[in-house]
């Protein structure tokens, strides 16, 4: 789908999740060619999931089907090839070895098919890419800790971050945090789903016992506004992800939504796909969103979208190419 309105706007994001990008039809070609039936998740080229059990379920179900690293080198090449051609300077992928282990490929050959996957698009397009590990947290605090370790063997200079995501609602975030304890002794950026499914309590845990630079998604902060406050006054990042929150049923809708209170309020906030075909979305449509349905303008728009290189998990000299890449970028329709 296009959205030309937001076309000309240079844009970034900083929180998709691999597998969470391929299209339903690449997903279906994956299983007939291994031949798994799909047809409980996959129904008229959309993927069925009714509420975020089973959105779970049917994400973990979705990346069994991608098998081998030329599997992920396809799958993450055209996902980056897409987003650049809808302007997209930047991205951030968000990666677990844990589904490298379980499809039996074994996580270094699951990571090197994704950076081959980046570095095809980027000889294309141009588009810059990083890799953020994250743990599962459904998998639990031992699978969390090992991915962790992973992350931190520092194998691949691509590999630049750590997050945690998955089910909110198991456990607390103490019995996570030895794990962002290991990926910050490393010197990997921290970033942590929390405000998503629970409420500001799973945001105030995050800041008191990850300390991470940034939050995916953290627009529960919204409920208690000493916690927003306290996002401000720390500078954290929120990655929000707007058409995520609604598919998944966090706000009835965009009217609804949090991004522009937070942003209002001084909190540092960026827009983000998340998991783009499970939610009917995309880079673009969140942009366009932002514009039209939130009524933001095109100078807050970009200023996200800086908001975004700045936060990024990349070295100071590819940054200052992002950031000054935005600036020349910048021309408001109106101009022409
Ligand atoms: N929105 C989301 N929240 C938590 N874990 C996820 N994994 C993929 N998408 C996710
Ligand atoms: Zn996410």
């Amino acid at each position: 789908m296009e959205f030309p309105l937001t076309r000309h706007l240079l844009k970034a994001e900083i929180h998709c999740h691999i597998e969470g990008a391929a299209p339903p039809a690449l997903a279906a070609r994956q299983a007939e060619k291994y031949g798994v039936d799909t047809s409980d998740i996959l129904r008229e080229g959309a993927y069925v999931w009714s509420d975020f059990s089973e959105f779970l379920v049917c994400y973990d179900r979705v990346a069994s089907l991608f098998r081998t690293d030329e599997d992920y080198a396809l799958l993450t090449e055209s996902y980056l090839t897409e987003l650049a051609g809808e302007n997209t300077i930047y991205s951030e992928i968000i990666v677990s070895p844990d589904h490298g282990d379980r499809i039996g490929l074994g996580a270094d050959a699951y990571i090197a098919g994704i950076s081959e996957g980046i570095r095809r698009a980027r000889e294309k397009t141009g588009i810059e890419a990083r890799i953020i590990v994250t743990g599962e947290r459904h998998f639990g605090p031992e699978s969390v800790i090992a991915a962790a370790k992973y992350a931190a063997r520092g194998k691949n200079p691509l590999v630049t971050g750590f997050n945690m995501a998955g089910e909110e609602r198991m456990g607390r975030v103490s019995d996570y945090a030895p794990a962002f304890d290991i990926a910050r002794e490393a010197g990997l950026g921290l970033t942590i789903h929390a405000g998503e499914v629970c409420g500001p309590f799973s945001v105030a845990d995050a800041l008191d016992l990850v300390r991470p630079a940034r939050i995916g998604h953290g627009v529960r902060a919204v409920e208690d506004p000493e916690l927003v406050a306290r996002l401000r006054d720390l500078g954290t990042v929120l990655e929000v992800c707007p058409g995520s929150n609604i598919a998944l049923g966090v706000y009835p809708d965009f009217g609804s939504h949090p991004l522009r209170r937070l942003k209002q309020a001084g909190v540092r906030v960026c827009l983000n796909s998340d998991d783009p075909p499970f939610f009917h979305t995309s880079l673009a449509r969140e942009y366009q969103i932002a514009l039209e349905t939130m009524g933001l303008s095109e100078q807050e728009i970009d200023g996200m979208t800086r908001t975004a290189l700045e936060a990024a998990f990349v070295d100071e000299e590819p940054r200052g190419r992002l950031l000054a890449r935005l600036d020349e970028g910048f021309r408001p329709a109106s101009l022409g």
